[in-house]
Protein backbone atom coordinates (compact mmCIF):
# COMPACT_ATOMS: atom_id res chain seq x y z
CA UNK A 1 0.00 0.00 0.00
CA UNK A 2 1.48 3.46 -0.93
CA UNK A 3 1.93 5.65 2.14
CA UNK A 4 -0.20 8.44 1.02
CA UNK A 5 -3.38 5.73 1.59
CA UNK A 6 -1.55 5.29 5.45
CA UNK A 7 -2.81 7.52 8.16
CA UNK A 8 -2.63 8.03 12.06
CA UNK A 9 -5.41 9.44 13.87
CA UNK A 10 -4.53 10.94 16.92
CA UNK A 11 -7.43 11.39 19.06
CA UNK A 12 -9.06 8.53 17.32
CA UNK A 13 -10.77 7.74 20.26
CA UNK A 14 -13.09 10.29 20.65
CA UNK A 15 -16.28 11.56 19.12
CA UNK A 16 -14.96 13.10 15.90
CA UNK A 17 -11.95 10.29 15.51
CA UNK A 18 -14.21 7.55 15.50
CA UNK A 19 -16.16 9.25 12.89
CA UNK A 20 -12.67 9.92 11.02
CA UNK A 21 -11.07 6.03 11.88
CA UNK A 22 -14.87 5.21 10.22
CA UNK A 23 -14.79 6.76 7.07
CA UNK A 24 -11.16 6.67 6.19
CA UNK A 25 -11.29 2.69 6.60
CA UNK A 26 -13.87 2.95 3.88
CA UNK A 27 -12.34 4.82 1.46
CA UNK A 28 -9.84 1.95 1.54
CA UNK A 29 -6.93 3.79 4.23
CA UNK A 30 -4.90 2.11 6.17
CA UNK A 31 -5.81 3.63 9.80
CA UNK A 32 -4.00 3.77 12.85
CA UNK A 33 -5.31 5.39 16.46
CA UNK A 34 -3.30 7.00 18.61
CA UNK A 35 -5.04 7.83 21.59
CA UNK A 36 -4.67 7.88 26.02
CA UNK A 37 -7.77 5.79 25.68
CA UNK A 38 -8.46 2.84 23.93
CA UNK A 39 -12.94 3.73 22.99
CA UNK A 40 -13.46 1.20 20.89
CA UNK A 41 -12.61 -2.57 19.32
CA UNK A 42 -12.03 -2.93 15.40
CA UNK A 43 -9.59 -5.57 13.91
CA UNK A 44 -8.52 -2.75 10.82
CA UNK A 45 -7.58 -0.67 12.70
CA UNK A 46 -3.92 -0.21 14.44
CA UNK A 47 -4.27 0.82 18.17
CA UNK A 48 -1.42 3.03 19.93
CA UNK A 49 -2.15 4.10 23.67
CA UNK A 50 0.33 6.72 24.97
CA UNK A 51 -0.01 10.44 25.65
CA UNK A 52 0.87 13.04 22.67
CA UNK A 53 3.48 14.65 24.79
CA UNK A 54 5.45 12.11 24.52
CA UNK A 55 7.41 11.77 21.40
CA UNK A 56 8.65 8.62 21.74
CA UNK A 57 4.95 7.19 22.85
CA UNK A 58 4.37 9.17 19.21
CA UNK A 59 6.68 8.04 16.87
CA UNK A 60 5.92 4.52 16.69
CA UNK A 61 2.58 5.52 15.59
CA UNK A 62 3.70 7.08 12.45
CA UNK A 63 6.21 5.03 10.91
CA UNK A 64 5.44 4.70 7.13
CA UNK A 65 2.39 6.79 7.56
CA UNK A 66 1.74 9.56 4.83
CA UNK A 67 -1.11 11.64 6.44
CA UNK A 68 -2.12 12.41 10.07
CA UNK A 69 -5.20 13.64 10.95
CA UNK A 70 -4.69 15.18 14.22
CA UNK A 71 -7.72 15.45 16.38
CA UNK A 72 -6.97 14.96 20.31
CA UNK A 73 -7.64 17.62 22.69
CA UNK A 74 -8.54 17.63 26.17
CA UNK A 75 -12.87 18.34 26.62
CA UNK A 76 -13.38 22.24 26.21
CA UNK A 77 -15.50 22.17 29.70
CA UNK A 78 -12.57 20.95 31.24
CA UNK A 79 -11.33 23.55 34.07
CA UNK A 80 -7.74 22.51 33.70
CA UNK A 81 -5.38 25.25 31.92
CA UNK A 82 -2.11 23.56 33.00
CA UNK A 83 -3.73 20.37 30.54
CA UNK A 84 -4.55 22.92 28.30
CA UNK A 85 -1.60 24.03 27.28
CA UNK A 86 0.54 20.56 27.57
CA UNK A 87 -1.56 19.21 25.33
CA UNK A 88 -3.03 21.42 22.76
CA UNK A 89 -0.02 23.54 22.60
CA UNK A 90 3.22 21.75 23.52
CA UNK A 91 2.05 18.25 22.55
CA UNK A 92 1.23 20.32 19.35
CA UNK A 93 4.76 20.94 18.90
CA UNK A 94 5.85 17.52 19.60
CA UNK A 95 3.50 15.77 17.71
CA UNK A 96 4.78 18.36 14.51
CA UNK A 97 8.29 16.91 15.65
CA UNK A 98 7.65 13.53 15.79
CA UNK A 99 5.92 14.12 11.77
CA UNK A 100 8.80 15.44 10.93
CA UNK A 101 10.95 12.66 12.20
CA UNK A 102 8.83 9.84 11.05
CA UNK A 103 8.73 11.16 7.49
CA UNK A 104 5.02 12.04 7.84
CA UNK A 105 4.49 14.46 4.73
CA UNK A 106 1.30 15.57 5.23
CA UNK A 107 -0.70 16.77 8.59
CA UNK A 108 -4.05 17.84 9.29
CA UNK A 109 -5.34 19.91 12.32
CA UNK A 110 -8.70 19.90 13.08
CA UNK A 111 -8.66 23.36 14.89
CA UNK A 112 -11.91 25.54 15.56
CA UNK A 113 -13.92 28.28 13.83
CA UNK A 114 -13.85 29.89 17.51
CA UNK A 115 -10.80 30.88 16.96
CA UNK A 116 -11.57 33.89 15.58
CA UNK A 117 -14.79 34.80 18.23
CA UNK A 118 -14.44 36.44 21.02
CA UNK A 119 -18.48 36.77 22.15
CA UNK A 120 -19.73 39.43 19.95
CA UNK A 121 -21.51 38.48 16.69
CA UNK A 122 -19.80 37.00 13.52
CA UNK A 123 -21.89 36.89 10.27
CA UNK A 124 -20.75 34.70 7.41
CA UNK A 125 -17.44 35.36 8.73
CA UNK A 126 -14.29 34.39 6.26
CA UNK A 127 -11.02 32.94 7.05
CA UNK A 128 -9.42 36.56 6.78
CA UNK A 129 -10.74 37.63 10.54
CA UNK A 130 -8.28 37.84 12.57
CA UNK A 131 -7.59 35.18 15.65
CA UNK A 132 -9.63 36.44 18.61
CA UNK A 133 -7.59 38.90 20.63
CA UNK A 134 -9.68 38.07 23.53
CA UNK A 135 -11.00 34.07 23.10
CA UNK A 136 -14.00 33.51 24.85
CA UNK A 137 -12.21 30.55 27.38
CA UNK A 138 -9.06 29.26 27.80
CA UNK A 139 -9.18 26.03 25.65
CA UNK A 140 -10.08 28.99 22.77
CA UNK A 141 -6.97 30.70 23.63
CA UNK A 142 -4.87 27.47 23.01
CA UNK A 143 -6.47 26.47 20.29
CA UNK A 144 -5.41 29.59 18.61
CA UNK A 145 -1.42 28.79 19.43
CA UNK A 146 -2.26 25.37 17.87
CA UNK A 147 -3.61 26.07 14.61
CA UNK A 148 -0.66 29.00 14.49
CA UNK A 149 1.64 26.37 15.13
CA UNK A 150 0.93 23.78 12.48
CA UNK A 151 0.24 26.39 9.95
CA UNK A 152 3.71 27.87 10.95
CA UNK A 153 5.44 24.71 10.17
CA UNK A 154 3.93 24.21 6.30
CA UNK A 155 7.40 23.72 5.08
CA UNK A 156 6.93 22.48 1.13
CA UNK A 157 11.40 22.57 0.95
CA UNK A 158 11.52 19.43 3.37
CA UNK A 159 8.06 18.24 2.19
CA UNK A 160 5.85 18.84 5.02
CA UNK A 161 2.79 20.08 4.35
CA UNK A 162 -0.07 21.14 6.51
CA UNK A 163 -3.59 22.64 6.74
CA UNK A 164 -6.20 23.37 9.25
CA UNK A 165 -9.92 22.27 9.59
CA UNK A 166 -12.05 24.32 11.40
CA UNK A 167 -15.48 23.24 12.31
CA UNK A 168 -18.02 24.70 14.62
CA UNK A 169 -20.78 22.86 16.23
CA UNK A 170 -20.28 19.86 15.49
CA UNK A 171 -22.93 17.04 16.10
CA UNK A 172 -24.17 13.53 15.35
CA UNK A 173 -24.31 9.90 16.52
CA UNK A 174 -22.21 9.48 19.56
CA UNK A 175 -21.33 13.61 20.59
CA UNK A 176 -20.80 13.17 24.41
CA UNK A 177 -21.33 16.88 24.73
CA UNK A 178 -24.56 18.83 22.82
CA UNK A 179 -27.18 16.34 22.75
CA UNK A 180 -25.97 14.73 26.09
CA UNK A 181 -25.83 18.49 27.58
CA UNK A 182 -28.98 19.64 26.22
CA UNK A 183 -31.44 16.65 27.61
CA UNK A 184 -29.06 16.76 31.14
CA UNK A 185 -30.27 20.53 31.21
CA UNK A 186 -33.91 19.54 29.89
CA UNK A 187 -34.38 16.51 32.45
CA UNK A 188 -32.97 19.30 35.74
CA UNK A 189 -36.27 21.32 34.57
CA UNK A 190 -33.19 23.82 33.37
CA UNK A 191 -34.70 24.35 29.85
CA UNK A 192 -37.29 26.80 30.20
CA UNK A 193 -34.94 30.09 28.92
CA UNK A 194 -34.02 31.02 25.75
CA UNK A 195 -31.50 33.80 26.05
CA UNK A 196 -31.70 37.26 23.61
CA UNK A 197 -34.30 37.18 21.22
CA UNK A 198 -33.85 33.49 19.68
CA UNK A 199 -32.81 34.76 15.87
CA UNK A 200 -29.15 34.60 16.40
CA UNK A 201 -28.13 32.50 13.25
CA UNK A 202 -25.53 29.44 14.33
CA UNK A 203 -23.63 26.73 12.38
CA UNK A 204 -24.24 23.43 13.48
CA UNK A 205 -22.27 20.91 11.64
CA UNK A 206 -22.13 17.55 11.14
CA UNK A 207 -19.92 15.02 12.03
CA UNK A 208 -19.53 13.22 8.86
CA UNK A 209 -19.20 16.82 6.86
CA UNK A 210 -16.01 17.58 9.15
CA UNK A 211 -14.67 14.45 8.47
CA UNK A 212 -15.26 14.73 4.58
CA UNK A 213 -13.88 18.03 5.01
CA UNK A 214 -10.82 16.65 6.70
CA UNK A 215 -10.29 14.01 4.26
CA UNK A 216 -10.94 16.29 1.28
CA UNK A 217 -8.04 18.36 2.64
CA UNK A 218 -5.85 15.52 2.79
CA UNK A 219 -6.02 14.45 -0.44
CA UNK A 220 -5.74 18.44 -1.65
CA UNK A 221 -2.75 19.15 -0.18
CA UNK A 222 0.05 18.77 -2.46
CA UNK A 223 2.91 20.77 -3.19
CA UNK A 224 1.56 23.99 -5.01
CA UNK A 225 -1.76 23.40 -3.72
CA UNK A 226 -3.40 26.48 -2.70
CA UNK A 227 -4.54 25.02 0.97
CA UNK A 228 -0.73 24.55 2.29
CA UNK A 229 -0.67 26.73 5.58
CA UNK A 230 -3.84 27.96 5.32
CA UNK A 231 -7.25 27.30 7.64
CA UNK A 232 -10.65 26.33 6.12
CA UNK A 233 -13.89 26.44 7.74
CA UNK A 234 -16.59 23.59 7.56
CA UNK A 235 -19.58 23.80 8.02
CA UNK A 236 -23.04 22.49 6.95
CA UNK A 237 -23.61 26.08 5.23
CA UNK A 238 -26.94 26.35 6.87
CA UNK A 239 -26.95 28.41 9.27
CA UNK A 240 -30.02 28.07 11.59
CA UNK A 241 -31.35 30.35 15.09
CA UNK A 242 -29.63 28.82 17.93
CA UNK A 243 -33.13 28.57 19.71
CA UNK A 244 -34.77 26.91 16.51
CA UNK A 245 -31.56 24.21 16.34
CA UNK A 246 -31.75 23.26 20.48
CA UNK A 247 -35.97 23.03 19.99
CA UNK A 248 -35.65 20.72 17.45
CA UNK A 249 -33.78 18.10 18.75
CA UNK A 250 -35.71 18.65 22.07
CA UNK A 251 -39.54 18.09 20.28
CA UNK A 252 -37.47 15.20 18.96
CA UNK A 253 -36.62 13.55 21.78
CA UNK A 254 -40.50 14.01 23.52
CA UNK A 255 -38.96 17.44 25.65
CA UNK A 256 -40.54 21.26 25.67
CA UNK A 257 -38.52 23.77 24.15
CA UNK A 258 -37.65 27.03 25.99
CA UNK A 259 -41.15 29.22 26.32
CA UNK A 260 -39.57 32.36 27.98
CA UNK A 261 -36.94 34.70 26.87
CA UNK A 262 -34.36 35.93 29.19
CA UNK A 263 -32.30 39.15 27.80
CA UNK A 264 -28.76 38.67 26.85
CA UNK A 265 -27.02 40.59 28.89
CA UNK A 266 -29.07 39.88 31.63
CA UNK A 267 -28.02 36.00 31.12
CA UNK A 268 -24.47 37.40 30.78
CA UNK A 269 -24.13 38.92 33.64
CA UNK A 270 -25.89 36.19 35.82
CA UNK A 271 -23.81 33.44 34.26
CA UNK A 272 -20.31 35.25 35.10
CA UNK A 273 -21.95 36.05 39.00
CA UNK A 274 -22.55 31.73 38.94
CA UNK A 275 -18.83 32.00 37.70
CA UNK A 276 -17.72 33.29 40.54
CA UNK A 277 -19.54 31.66 43.22
CA UNK A 278 -18.70 28.40 41.63
CA UNK A 279 -14.95 29.60 41.61
CA UNK A 280 -15.08 31.21 45.94
CA UNK A 281 -16.56 27.19 46.90
CA UNK A 282 -13.97 25.68 44.80
CA UNK A 283 -12.43 25.19 48.12
CA UNK A 284 -14.88 23.20 49.90
CA UNK A 285 -17.27 21.62 46.40
CA UNK A 286 -16.45 21.54 43.30
CA UNK A 287 -19.29 22.60 41.02
CA UNK A 288 -19.56 22.32 37.38
CA UNK A 289 -22.08 25.43 36.19
CA UNK A 290 -24.24 24.31 33.28
CA UNK A 291 -24.97 28.13 32.82
CA UNK A 292 -21.58 29.60 31.89
CA UNK A 293 -20.62 32.95 30.45
CA UNK A 294 -19.29 30.65 27.11
CA UNK A 295 -22.09 29.10 26.35
CA UNK A 296 -24.74 32.38 26.84
CA UNK A 297 -22.52 33.69 24.11
CA UNK A 298 -22.43 30.67 22.09
CA UNK A 299 -26.44 30.98 22.74
CA UNK A 300 -26.85 34.46 22.27
CA UNK A 301 -25.07 35.82 19.79
CA UNK A 302 -24.47 35.05 15.55
CA UNK A 303 -22.09 32.94 14.77
CA UNK A 304 -21.77 31.60 11.54
CA UNK A 305 -18.47 31.28 9.09
CA UNK A 306 -18.43 31.07 5.62
CA UNK A 307 -17.03 27.74 3.39
CA UNK A 308 -16.57 29.56 0.31
CA UNK A 309 -13.06 28.97 0.81
CA UNK A 310 -13.08 25.61 0.86
CA UNK A 311 -15.74 25.04 -1.86
CA UNK A 312 -13.49 26.94 -4.09
CA UNK A 313 -9.79 25.51 -3.25
CA UNK A 314 -10.71 21.82 -2.20
CA UNK A 315 -14.21 20.84 -3.71
CA UNK A 316 -16.37 20.98 -0.61
CA UNK A 317 -20.15 20.64 -0.12
CA UNK A 318 -21.91 19.08 2.50
CA UNK A 319 -22.46 15.69 2.24
CA UNK A 320 -25.29 15.58 4.87
CA UNK A 321 -28.20 18.58 4.96
CA UNK A 322 -29.11 19.74 8.01
CA UNK A 323 -32.98 18.30 8.01
CA UNK A 324 -31.20 14.90 7.52
CA UNK A 325 -28.48 15.34 10.31
CA UNK A 326 -31.19 16.14 13.26
CA UNK A 327 -33.04 13.11 12.00
CA UNK A 328 -29.86 10.57 12.17
CA UNK A 329 -28.81 12.57 15.54
CA UNK A 330 -31.98 11.93 17.22
CA UNK A 331 -32.91 8.51 16.14
CA UNK A 332 -29.36 7.67 17.44
CA UNK A 333 -29.67 8.50 20.97
CA UNK A 334 -32.54 5.69 22.09
CA UNK A 335 -31.87 6.22 25.73
CA UNK A 336 -32.22 9.96 25.48
CA UNK A 337 -35.93 9.66 24.64
CA UNK A 338 -38.23 11.26 27.00
CA UNK A 339 -41.01 8.43 27.69
CA UNK A 340 -44.23 9.86 27.17
N1 LIG B 1 -16.99 18.99 19.42
C1 LIG B 1 -17.06 20.18 18.82
O1 LIG B 1 -18.14 20.80 18.69
C2 LIG B 1 -15.83 20.79 18.26
C3 LIG B 1 -14.59 20.17 18.38
N2 LIG B 1 -13.47 20.73 17.81
C4 LIG B 1 -12.18 20.05 17.88
O2 LIG B 1 -12.34 18.75 17.31
C5 LIG B 1 -11.42 17.83 17.89
C6 LIG B 1 -12.15 16.58 18.32
O3 LIG B 1 -13.15 16.93 19.26
P1 LIG B 1 -14.11 15.83 19.88
O4 LIG B 1 -14.09 14.62 19.05
O5 LIG B 1 -15.39 16.53 20.17
O6 LIG B 1 -13.37 15.55 21.28
P2 LIG B 1 -13.25 14.19 22.12
O7 LIG B 1 -12.95 14.60 23.51
O8 LIG B 1 -14.44 13.33 21.89
O9 LIG B 1 -11.98 13.47 21.47
C7 LIG B 1 -10.66 13.84 21.73
C8 LIG B 1 -9.84 12.58 21.97
O10 LIG B 1 -8.47 12.95 22.22
C9 LIG B 1 -8.01 12.23 23.36
N3 LIG B 1 -6.90 12.91 23.99
C10 LIG B 1 -6.94 13.95 24.88
N4 LIG B 1 -5.71 14.26 25.30
C11 LIG B 1 -4.85 13.41 24.67
C12 LIG B 1 -3.44 13.24 24.72
N5 LIG B 1 -2.67 13.97 25.51
N6 LIG B 1 -2.89 12.29 23.93
C13 LIG B 1 -3.66 11.51 23.14
N7 LIG B 1 -4.99 11.62 23.07
C14 LIG B 1 -5.59 12.56 23.82
C15 LIG B 1 -9.25 12.19 24.24
O11 LIG B 1 -9.12 11.26 25.30
P3 LIG B 1 -9.92 11.60 26.68
O12 LIG B 1 -11.38 11.57 26.34
O13 LIG B 1 -9.49 10.52 27.61
O14 LIG B 1 -9.47 12.97 27.09
C16 LIG B 1 -10.30 11.79 23.21
O15 LIG B 1 -10.29 10.41 22.98
C17 LIG B 1 -10.73 18.59 19.03
O16 LIG B 1 -9.49 19.06 18.57
C18 LIG B 1 -11.65 19.78 19.29
O17 LIG B 1 -10.92 20.88 19.76
C19 LIG B 1 -13.55 21.88 17.09
C20 LIG B 1 -14.74 22.51 16.93
C21 LIG B 1 -15.97 22.05 17.52
C1 LIG C 1 -27.53 24.59 28.21
C2 LIG C 1 -27.64 25.39 26.95
C3 LIG C 1 -27.69 26.86 27.21
C4 LIG C 1 -26.61 25.08 25.90
C5 LIG C 1 -26.49 23.60 25.53
C6 LIG C 1 -25.75 23.36 24.24
C7 LIG C 1 -24.23 23.45 24.38
C8 LIG C 1 -23.74 22.31 25.22
C9 LIG C 1 -23.56 23.46 22.99
C10 LIG C 1 -24.12 24.55 22.06
C11 LIG C 1 -22.97 25.07 21.21
C12 LIG C 1 -21.87 24.08 21.45
C13 LIG C 1 -20.45 24.39 21.10
C14 LIG C 1 -19.40 23.75 21.76
C15 LIG C 1 -19.68 22.83 22.92
C16 LIG C 1 -21.15 22.48 23.14
C17 LIG C 1 -22.04 23.70 22.94
C18 LIG C 1 -21.64 24.81 23.90
C19 LIG C 1 -17.95 24.09 21.47
C20 LIG C 1 -17.50 25.03 22.59
C21 LIG C 1 -17.05 22.85 21.46
C22 LIG C 1 -15.61 23.16 21.18
C23 LIG C 1 -15.37 24.17 20.12
O1 LIG C 1 -14.30 24.21 19.55
C24 LIG C 1 -16.39 25.20 19.83
C25 LIG C 1 -17.81 24.72 20.07
C26 LIG C 1 -18.82 25.82 19.82
C27 LIG C 1 -20.23 25.33 19.96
Amino acid sequence: QQNSKKCTVIGGSGFLGQHMVESLLEKGYAVNVFDVRKGFENDKVHFFLGDLCNKQELLPALQGVGVVFHCASPAPSSHDKELFYRVNYVGTKTVIQACKEAGVQKLVLTSSASVIFEGKDIKNGTEDIPYAKNPIDYYTETKILQEKEVLSSNNPDVNFLTVAIRPHGIFGPRDPQLVPILVQTARAGKMKFMIGDGRNLVDFTYVDNVVHGHILAAENLQKNSPICGKAYHITNDEPIPFWTFLSRILISLNYEAPKYRIPYWVAYYLACLVSLIVLLLRPIRTIKPTFTPMRVALAGTYHYYSCEQAKRDMGYRPIVSLDEAVERTVQSYPKLHKIK
